[in-house]
């Protein structure tokens, strides 16, 4: 039974997957405090959050069991994603369901900056008939300027054009090509801040964008210019845009986010020219049954290891890839452990070499899985998909992956090779078609041997009686063989003997196998 904890207010109809799920156990409490959420964290499989609950690392910390945060919503900012990657907990987000809304809470900001609306209904509420004071501009022919062309700034864009807004956007990733096919005008930062008559953010709160719009990009805009920021406070420098406005070089703003929230006294709100709502872009039914959905599906998905739609802290991988690739994935993960397990040394490299069926697939998946098995020696079961990568690098190791066009006769291979600072070892396995995973060769021995269960392997001289002699002693200490692989270079050379037993085998048994005639090296693992 998973334990999924949900510490903000959700849609109760989104999260029906979830709730009905017989493996789960769903805790909701939107009101618990500092001490009560370390409390709950500690036995939970999934912690879920809009963006109220602060998800730092100590809370991380408190988690033994964590495997999952889903973000019900885009920004993940109150999530400390590197706490997360070192825990090995995947942060899944819900980036679909709430673009619409956002969009259309933009657009509403909008249409009420240019027309007054905010502060002419308070007036008017207040008694006050006034007329003069509240005339607007319209937003015909005006500029709208977008920074951040992502799904949100996409969606703001095509509702301004049914306004007849002529609109530029700036976006790192917006091609010319792309914003012809959006019908906007594509612009750096700075034409997009001289030719705005109204300026909207749609970017993520990152270093990169942190006071993005402050003193010095104001300057750049036009006099009389507005500014829209519904995306996350902090992005508009707030003691900037203050002064903008006092000064009249900037005649209004529409806030929905603040740098703290909730913001409470703030001076910005106390100008007229400033129009705000309390992060209300998502606060739509659609929107909050929309994300809640997604986020328990991708939740549920997480706990019972499926494949992940939304990833925040690892790449995203498309359904198709996932199908082609899932197969590979326990062959990935054993070959990684095998060589892992029989190589000495402080490890400094891995290669994986891809080729055959894989030739033509992202494969970044799979060798990340095949670092986690060759770190699993050194860390146990703290490595996963989520913190391999990281693990790896944090610790200097290098990984390499190459597409390689020596298939060795085999219809798809991937091999490994491991270097550390004593000696480089390598080892090939395939999936043969209707037998599942076979490791076919280690280093330059060609061997046939399902990578699964307590195995022993035995660097000898290919001499008469050796093989006799490990059976034997094997025997003695009531260890069944199941299978056995021989692989030699030449006769009477080198040799490697793999062999497949029902049960672990004891340290004195290796040793006594260690002092057989004949016999190199004896190495023992379980897959
Ligand atoms: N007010 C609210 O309730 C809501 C706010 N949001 C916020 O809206 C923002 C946008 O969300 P989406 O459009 O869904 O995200 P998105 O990821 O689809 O788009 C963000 C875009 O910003 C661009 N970007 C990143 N750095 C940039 C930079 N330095 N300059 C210009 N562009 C840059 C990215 O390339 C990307 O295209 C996020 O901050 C999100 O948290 C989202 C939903 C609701
Ligand atoms: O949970 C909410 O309503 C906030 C949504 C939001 O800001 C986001 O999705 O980034």
């Amino acid at each position: 039974m998973y334990r999924v904890l949900i510490s903000d207010p959700l849609s109760e109809d989104g999260i029906k997957p979830l709730l009905e799920a017989s493996d789960v156990e769903a805790v909701m409490d939107a009101s618990l405090s500092h001490e009560e959420l370390l409390k709950e964290i500690s036995t939970s499989d999934a912690l879920i959050v809009r963006s109220q609950t602060q998800v730092t690392r100590e809370l991380i910390e408190h988690a033994p069991q964590l495997k999952v945060i889903g973000r019900a919503g885009v920004g993940v900012d109150n999530i400390d994603l590197d706490a997360a990657t070192d825990h090995g907990v995947v942060v899944v987000n819900a980036p679909d369901g709430n673009t619409i809304s956002t969009a259309e809470h933009t657009m509403a900001m909008l249409m009420s900056l240019a027309r007054n609306i905010p502060q002419a209904y308070h007036q008017l509420k207040q008694n006050r008939w006034e007329r003069k004071k509240f005339v607007g501009v319209e937003l015909k022919n005006k500029t709208l300027g977008i920074v951040g062309f992502g799904r949100i700034g996409n969606e703001v864009a095509q509702r301004a054009k049914g306004h007849r807004m002529k609109v530029i956007a700036f976006d790192p990733f917006l091609t010319e090509e792309k914003a012809n096919k959006a019908g906007v005008q594509h612009g750096t930062l700075e034409e997009v801040l001289q030719q705005a008559d109204f300026l909207t953010v749609h970017t993520p709160l990152i270093e990169k964008t942190k006071h993005l719009i402050n003193k010095e990009t104001i300057q750049l805009m036009k006099p009389g210019a507005r500014i829209l920021n519904c995306a996350r406070g902090g992005i508009v420098e707030e003691d900037a845009l203050y002064e903008a406005i006092e000064n009249g070089k900037i005649a209004g703003a529409a806030l929905d986010v603040f740098e703290e929230e909730p913001a409470i006294d703030h001076p910005l709100l106390s100008l007229e020219e400033v129009i705000a709502t309390p992060h209300l872009g998502a606060s739509t039914v659609e929107a909050q049954e929309n994300v809640a959905t997604d986020v328990s599906l991708d939740v549920m998905d997480v706990l019972r290891g499926g494949a992940v739609k939304h990833p925040v802290n690892m790449p995203s991988v498309s359904s198709e890839v996932m199908e082609q690739l899932a197969p590979y994935f326990t062959l990935a993960e054993k070959l990684g452990s095998f060589l892992s397990n029989v190589t000495d040394g402080a490890l400094e490299k891995v290669n994986v070499y891809y080729s055959g069926d894989l030739l033509d697939v992202d494969t970044t998946p799979l060798t990340r899985i095949s670092v986690k098995g060759i770190l699993k020696r050194y860390i146990g079961e703290r490595v996963n998909d989520v913190n391999a990568y990281k693990t790896a690098s944090d610790k200097g190791i290098v990984i390499n992956e190459q597409k390689s066009t020596s298939t060795k006769g085999f219809t798809n291979l991937v091999t490994i090779e491991i270097e550390t600072d004593q000696e480089k070892r390598t080892i090939s396995g395939t999936l043969l078609n209707g037998l599942g995973a076979r490791i076919v060769k280690l280093d330059e021995y060609s061997i046939d041997v399902v990578p699964e269960g307590h195995l022993i392997v035995i660097h000898h001289k290919d001499q008469p009686g050796a093989i006799g002699r490990v059976g034997s002693l094997l025997a003695e200490h009531h260890v069944n063989i199941a299978t056995m692989q021989v692989g030699r270079t030449n006769q009477g050379g080198e040799a490697v003997m793999v062999l497949t037993v029902d049960k672990a085998v004891e340290e004195d048994c290796q040793e006594q196998l260690g002092g057989v005639a004949d016999i190199q090296q004896v190495q023992c693992l379980t897959l």
